[in-house]
């Protein structure tokens, strides 16, 4: 009972309506045409929460989805056809071909993004439809083919279909309930939100988008091969029709796409549309108008669809209470946390430098923004990078952290050769960054956004828990210190400008780095803040990561960091302590100014 209690409501309701559609065919067995109603809601429901995992969760939206149940339909009947087995049994083949065409396609398509990928994804389904138009020793062509009829006896009418569709929509909502819950889930997220990042803070997006794609299909082929059986007839133009997709897409609109149960929600919703429009409306034509009328009612008063809408107007009626942050004395009762966080990786055995930079070079059309720029950092120093506007320093971290290749010259991080890396693998070995105007996913939660990075490549890692477990809870210790705890639950984007600065940092220490780059931490951030930035700077410092800090906040820096490295036209033109640099006549002349020079000086 206490289970129950702790179960989320919405949970709670999605069981309540499973056991009512488990039970209707067993209470009310002779109404062919309510299970056949029901029956397609199902077939949709599951495709819309299928693609929901590639569209929804990761933002790359398929209007060809449609195409996988095609897939199935094909694959299973034509082994039916050549073996003569049920095709009943052979279903799971057709989520294993959809499988392997989505992840052979998608390791192309998934190159492209926004509208390009929306519309090679039709390119997909019409493609399809022509090689089954085509291949006609295989696929019979236009002339279709037919599929025996069921085994089992009429007087059990559609019920076995309708308990397979339910039993595959129940598995694809567990299936993407599971990745939701898992950091695979969370990445995709960041994906849709800025892939950039994404990649910055380990996500291998390549890998990410590929597997979605493909877990977005298994269960849609499936379906297929299960639908092949029920229709006991498929040709080309039925089986990838467009308005196939338009309907996954739509129900997933409706219901609220990146949800759980939107797509399950939406699609009930269309099918029955679907079907009353189909039997009340009279043609083809008054279907797709009264949908189109549907989708343009969506987008004007439903933009984020159904579910995300209601859940909106509950939390305005039941606000969370939510304390204000201590603005003193984050670290004093957390130093330990921050010590064995920063001491998880191995300590830097390797002599030399922990990162060189050498004879760097990146031009933008006709301006060349770091010009040859050699850098070098110290294990274990807080090394800074100061210069004027426009100098090249956020360009040389780009550089360093992959987010742009460079032209010319190498970077060297712990020994190793990292100039070709994509950024994620350079994450995976602990160089981690911030950006000068925050970039947090607004619309994760500050501990979703904390548990997102990947400290590393494993398939062990990608698949953990997120939002419980081992990595939550070291995302909350890291939220502790840098005295967030409390906000843990709160939407990112809701945060003030200084508290994004901090959850960044915490986000960045889940990568367990051995270099931070922190590009303008004291940027917009208010005085007492700043103190405390500098504060865990300082105790991450001593526990043994190493720094390099762009800044334009002078004393902090002065007070900071050693060595200071000056920047001018993207180059240094100074390196050195920072009594050194303060007193230096060139970095004076070039950034300081008059009000930096020594009174000695002046007299
Ligand atoms: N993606 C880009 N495309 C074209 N020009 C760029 C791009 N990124 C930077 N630049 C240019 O390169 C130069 C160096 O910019 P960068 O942002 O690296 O300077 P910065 O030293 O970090 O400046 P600030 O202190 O103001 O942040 C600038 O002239 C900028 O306009």
């Amino acid at each position: 009972m206490n289970a129950l209690r702790a179960l989320p409501r919405r949970h709670l309701a999605a069981g309540v309506v499973l056991l009512a559609l488990l039970a209707y065919p067993i209470v009310n067995p002779w109404e062919p045409y309510p299970q056949g109603v029901l029956l397609m809601m199902f077939l949709l429901a599951l495709q819309a929460s299928s693609w929901n995992i590639i569209s929804g969760y990761a933002g790359y939206i398929s209007l060809g989805h449609s195409m996988f149940l095609g897939l199935g339909s094909y694959t299973t009947a034509i082994i039916a056809l050549h073996t003569g087995l049920n095709p009943f049994w052979i279903a799971p083949l057709g989520g294993v071909t959809a499988v392997l065409i989505a992840m052979l396609a998608g390791a192309v398509v998934l190159r492209t993004g926004g509208h390009a990928f929306v519309i090679i994804t039709i390119a997909l389904l019409l493609s399809a439809q022509i090689v089954a138009v085509n291949w006609r020793p295989l696929t019979k062509g236009s002339d279709g083919i037919t599929l025996e009829l069921p085994f089992w006896s009429a007087d059990f009418q559609n019920i076995p279909f309708y308990y397979a569709f339910l039993l595959l929509l129940v598995l694809t909502v567990l299936f993407s309930g599971w990745i939701g819950r898992a950091k695979f889930g969370t990445g995709l997220v960041a994906i849709r939100e800025d892939e950039g990042k994404a990649a910055s803070i380990g996500v291998n997006t390549t890998v990410f988008k590929i597997l979605a794609y493909g877990a977005s299909s298994f269960f849609i082929g499936v379906a297929g091969g299960v639908y092949a059986y029920y229709q006991t007839f498929l040709n080309p133009v039925g089986s990838f029709a467009i308005l196939g997709s338009v309907l996954i897409v739509l129900s997933a609109l409706v219901g609220g796409r990146g949800t759980l149960y939107g797509p399950v929600v939406g699609a009930f919703i269309v099918q029955l549309v679907n079907e009353g429009a189909t039997v009340y409306g009279g043609s083809t034509q008054s279907r797709v108008l009264i949908l189109g009328l549907i989708l343009v009612a969506v987008v004007l008063f439903l933009p984020a669809g159904l579910l995300p809408t209601l859940e909106a107007a509950w939390r305005r009626r039941h606000p969370r209470d939510t304390e204000y942050t201590d603005q003193v004395g984050a670290l004093s009762h957390r130093p330990a946390v921050v010590r064995e966080r920063a001491r998880s990786r191995t300590p830097d055995a390797e002599p030399g430098p922990l990162l060189t930079v050498r004879g760097v070079t990146k031009r933008f059309g006709g301006l060349t923004a770091v010009d040859g720029a050699d850098l070098t950092v110290e294990r274990g120093s807080i090394t800074a990078l100061i210069g004027p506007n426009g100098s090249g320093k956020t360009t040389l971290f780009n550089l360093i952290t992959g987010t742009m290749p460079v032209d010319a010259g190498t970077v060297t991080f712990a020994g190793r050769r990292i100039d070709a890396l994509p950024p994620w693998s350079r994450a995976h070995l602990g160089l981690g960054r911030t950006f000068q105007v925050t970039r947090l996913f607004r619309d994760m939660t500050v501990l979703q956004n904390v548990v997102a990075p990947l400290p590393d490549g494993r398939l062990r890692t990608m698949f953990a828990d997120a939002v419980s477990g081992a990595e939550a809870a070291r995302a909350r210790d890291l939220l502790g210190i840098v005295g967030l705890a409390d906000f843990a639950a709160q939407q990112a984007g809701a945060l003030s400008y200084g508290q994004q600065k901090l959850v960044e940092l915490a986000q960045v220490l889940m990568l367990e780095p051995r270099l931070i780059l922190l590009d303008e931490p004291a940027g917009g951030v208010n005085p007492s803040l700043l103190g405390r930035i500098t504060e865990v700077i300082r105790e991450l410092n001593r526990a043994g990561v190493t720094f390099l800090v762009v800044e334009h906040n002078i004393p902090m820096v002065l007070d900071l960091c050693d060595p200071v490295h000056v920047f001018a036209r993207g180059r240094p033109i100074a390196s050195g302590p920072p009594e050194a640099i303060r007193a230096d006549p060139v970095v004076l002349d070039a950034y300081l100014g008059e009000d930096w020079r020594p009174q000695d000086a002046h007299a």
